[in-house]
């Protein structure tokens, strides 16, 4: 089993702090990084994959500082965001030249062994510029697995996958966890990481905002105030209502409808549909209207 643990890293660019203070430990299965954009996601994956030094703290892999430590690059692979230009490759190719990179004792039976990993030898012959995005993707994978790493490290892994590739690449992510590889994806997509992982590391504004379970921090970030758009047939007397309700904090009224402020999102969505059923008012239009993940983030950062 190994682990990759941040203890106490920040990293700072000019007088921009990307990563501050963040202590976690990572063991073998999947684990999500989660984070809106900008919030130090990319950071802390490449000081992870020590191709970045941090300006404070120790990332060790096994024990082992990862900054500038090739015996460490050995047992590590990365998944970059961007993707480099490789169109005129075959996959097979492509991910034999990763093997002779690494300076591998067999490069073609590395490269196939990948290639057949991630499932990609039907069509490993083939240019990956003829490739889907979810096959590029695979592709790309099987070039990080080629040295058989302990830890895979992916950047955005499913960004501009349609659903069925993305399917296939949280099935990979799982396979690949279960068989004792320690995993980390980032991600900003809440609904991303509950599919492919139950351990998330929660990142914003560069600090840890939470760590752990997925339920215990989907309860977190469901159970807290919310702000909802209503529109009904009868908007006052909606509001009137309302303000009778004790999930209810404050109801404000204007043309395009009611604003409400809900003390959290269960109790609130289950009453409405019986208040307005009890006052025969037609709700019309139900929006939470605080829904990004930024407010969701901040919230979390500041309970
Ligand atoms: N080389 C750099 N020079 C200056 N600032 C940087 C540099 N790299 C990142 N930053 C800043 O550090 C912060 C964290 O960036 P990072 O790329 O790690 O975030 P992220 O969570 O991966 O976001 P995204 O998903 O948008 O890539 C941002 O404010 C970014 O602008």
């Amino acid at each position: 089993m190994t682990n990759v643990d941040l203890d106490g890293v920040s990293r700072w660019y000019g007088n921009v702090v990307a990563v501050n203070d963040v202590s976690m430990s990572l063991g073998t299965g999947v684990t999500g990084l989660l984070g809106p954009n900008g919030a130090g996601k990319t950071t802390v994956l490449h000081m992870m994959a020590g191709f970045l030094a941090p300006s404070r703290g120790t990332v060790t892999l096994g024990g082992e500082p990862t900054w500038r430590n090739p015996a460490v690059y050995r047992r590590l692979g990365l998944v970059t965001e961007r993707e480099a230009v490789y169109d005129f490759l075959s996959a097979y190719e492509f991910v034999l030249a990763s093997a002779r990179l690494h300076g591998l004792a067999q490069p073609e039976a590395a490269a196939q062994r990948a290639i057949d990993l991630v499932e990609l030898a039907d069509a490993q012959d083939r240019r990956v510029g003829t490739y889907s995005k979810g096959m590029r993707q695979r592709a790309r994978v099987a070039a990080a697995l080629v040295h058989d790493p302990e830890v895979l490290l992916l950047d955005e892994p499913f960004n501009g996958m349609d659903p069925r590739q993305r399917m296939h690449m949280m099935e990979l992510l799982h396979s690949l966890g279960g068989a004792g590889r320690t995993i980390l994806f980032s991600s900003h997509i809440l609904e991303e990481v509950e599919q492919v992982s139950g351990t998330v590391q929660v990142i914003v504004s560069g600090r840890l905002a939470a760590s752990g379970d997925f339920r215990t921090i989907r309860r977190l970030m469901t159970n807290r105030p919310h702000v909802f758009a209503v529109q009904s047939s009868d908007d006052r007397r909606l509001a009137v209502e309302l303000m009778g309700q004790p999930s209810v904090n404050g109801v404000d009224i204007d043309r395009d409808g009611l604003t409400v402020r809900a003390g959290d999102y269960g109790s609130f969505t289950r009453a409405l549909p019986k208040i307005a059923l009890a006052s025969g008012i037609r709700v019309r239009r139900l929006l939470p209207s605080d829904e990004s993940l930024e407010s969701v983030f901040s919230y979390l950062v500041e309970a």
